[in-house]
This record gives structure tokens, C-alpha cells and sequence, in this order.
């Protein structure tokens, strides 16, 4: 953190991710005068300056001039004109460049910013980053300095774990599993409260212990440097009530479900990266 500190950020597109990543810098402590964010609606820049204090402008450019690190956090879709916009500046000032657009590879980036001699770097981030809690997986091109990457490991560390891949197709991989995957969660939250509902509590009183789980679980899981598997058969007491739950699920191919989920969002990054190449050409 202390070598980002002296880095001026600016966050080209503040959406959801943007916003979280913003949030858990402002918690972590990191100086608002050093943030920038950009993003045509006025409203969503409003807000962004009440809460955490940070530069805001509709101006990609004006915010880009300002910093050292660009975070590109628009859809991918839009990625292509907002690098086309930057990409004089980005040659003339050469800042390190993030981007953390799903399913777009580096090479394209290279394409729109007009040099592929830029250092850029392709990180997946989630969400739980506003916590504190984020997971990022990362991977730079040949023309980010080791000082350059520390920048990038410390940013993201500042809002969680950050890893770096061996290849870039593997941020896929970390799409599927880390980027999509608080919403796997979220949605085993909303399923295991609707369960509890079907068997007669009320919707706070479900809602309440399956969000408490979660977090007990995920707290023992990570805290804990026992095996979650171990502390899943620590659980089930033989001919008890948890065993006959999970046979239920093994009986149901939850497993394989993950698995199918977790392709799915792989390919549908895979055909992002097809798509907005054939929408390049
Ligand atoms: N939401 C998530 O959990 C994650 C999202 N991502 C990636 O982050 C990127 C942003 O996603 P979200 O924040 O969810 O989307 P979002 O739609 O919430 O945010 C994008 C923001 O960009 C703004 N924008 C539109 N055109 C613009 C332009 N020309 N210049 C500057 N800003 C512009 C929009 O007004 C919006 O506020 C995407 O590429 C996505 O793949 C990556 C990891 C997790
Ligand atoms: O759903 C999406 O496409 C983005 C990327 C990972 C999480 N949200």
C-alpha cells in the first residue's frame, strides 16, 4: 500500500466495481485527493464525491491527465471507444493501465490504445472488494516494470487478495470462479432462506440465519487451518440431520452443477473476447 499511496489513480467508468474497489481504498485508508473517477452521468459522480470524497469529472480525459494508474471499469462494450478516446494521451504519458473488463484480452487493448509497447495489465476483481474482502486475479504484459507490478499487487491487496496467473487465457478461469462467484453465493444466501421460509420461519428470522451461516462458514473456512472438507465431515454426524442434507445435494449432482456453472461463465467470457473482436474488425 505505502508505494500506491504516492500514486494518483483514476478510475475511468464508476459503476458497481469501480464504486466497490473506490469504497474499500477510502476504508483501507488511502487518501481521497489521490482518486479520480470519470463517468458521463452526472448524478452517479454526485454521489461518488459526497461519500468518499474523491475528484470526479465527465471528462475521461480531464481524469486521465491527472493520474499515474488508470483503471478502465466500463462494460467491455464500451471499452473500445473509451480506449480510442484515451489512447493519444496514454502513448504521450504512458501510465500503467488496468483494465478489468471481462473477456477483454490485452491484445485488443493494445489495438484500440493504437501501440501494443504499453504496459498494461489485466485483472479480474469482485465485488466484496467494498469490504475489504476482495479476490482479484491478475496478469501483465512484458512492458510492466516489477515496480510497476508491485503498484498493481498493492492496489488490489489494499481490497483484499490479489493473484497473479501464468497466462493470461486463465483470467477466464478467474472470472468464472472469483468474478462471478459472489453471486453463487448471494444466491445460495437466497435459496437457503427461501428454504427456511417453505419450512414456516418468517422472512427475517430466514433470512437472518442463512446470512449468519455464510459468514460463520466462511469465517471458520478462512480462519481455520482445517480442511474445508474436514470441517464439512465435522458437521455431519453420522445418521444425523446434516447427512441426509448432503446426500440430497451429492444425490442432486451439485457438484457437476458447479462445474457446468463455472464453464458457463468461462465460455460466455471466452465468446466476449470473440465478440467484441469480430465487432473490432
Ligand atoms: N460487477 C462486477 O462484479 C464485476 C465487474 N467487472 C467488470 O467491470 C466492468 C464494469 O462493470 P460494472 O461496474 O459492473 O458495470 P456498471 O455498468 O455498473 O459500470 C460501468 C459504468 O461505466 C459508465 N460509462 C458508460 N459509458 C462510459 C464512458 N464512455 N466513459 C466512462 N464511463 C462510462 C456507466 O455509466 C457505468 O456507471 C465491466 O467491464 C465488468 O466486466 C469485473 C469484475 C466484477
Ligand atoms: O457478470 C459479468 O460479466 C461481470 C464480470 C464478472 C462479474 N461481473
Amino acid at each position: 500500500m505505502a508505494q500506491v499511496l504516492q500514486k494518483r489513480l483514476a478510475f475511468i467508468g464508476a459503476g458497481n466495481m469501480a464504486n466497490a474497489i473506490i469504497g474499500g481504498l477510502r476504508q483501507q485508508g488511502l487518501a481521497a485527493d489521490l482518486i479520480y473517477a470519470s463517468n458521463p452521468e452526472a448524478s452517479i459522480l454526485a454521489e461518488l464525491q459526497q461519500t468518499y470524497g474523491i475528484h470526479t469529472q465527465t471528462s475521461n480525459l480531464e481524469v486521465a491527465r491527472q493520474a499515474e494508474i488508470w483503471v478502465l471499469a466500463v462494460k467491455p462494450q464500451i471499452l473500445r471507444q473509451v480506449c480510442q478516446e484515451l489512447s493519444a494521451l496514454a502513448r504521450q504519458q504512458r501510465p500503467l493501465i488496468i483494465s478489468i473488463a471481462a473477456g477483454v484480452t490485452l491484445e485488443m487493448l493494445g489495438d484500440w490504445l493504437g501501440a501494443q509497447d504499453l504496459p498494461l495489465i489485466r485483472c479480474m476483481p469482485n465485488t466484496p472488494a467494498l469490504v475489504g474482502a476482495g479476490a482479484s486475479g491478475l496478469y501483465a504484459n512484458a512492458q510492466v516494470t516489477e515496480e510497476e507490478k508491485a503498484s498493481a499487487q498493492a492496489l488490489m491487496q489494499a481490497v483484499g487478495i490479489s493473484l497473479w496467473v501464468e497466462e493470461e487465457a486463465l483470467i477466464d478461469a478467474v472470472t468464472g470462479i472469483s468474478g462471478s462467484g459472489p453471486a453463487y453465493f448471494f444466491l445460495a444466501m437466497e435459496a437457503l432462506a427461501a428454504a427456511g421460509e417453505a419450512q414456516g420461519l418468517t422472512p427475517e428470522v430466514a433470512r437472518q440465519l442463512s446470512l449468519q451461516t455464510a459468514l460463520g462458514a466462511a469465517r471458520m473456512a478462512c480462519e481455520n487451518t482445517v480442511d474445508v472438507a474436514e470441517l464439512r465431515r465435522r458437521v455431519t454426524s453420522p445418521k444425523g440431520t446434516t447427512e441426509r442434507a448432503i446426500q440430497s445435494f451429492e444425490a442432486a449432482g451439485l457438484r457437476q452443477i458447479y462445474q457446468d456453472a463455472v464453464q458457463a461463465a468461462v465460455t460466455r467470457s471466452q465468446e466476449l473476447a470473440q465478440e467484441l473482436a469480430n465487432a473490432s474488425k
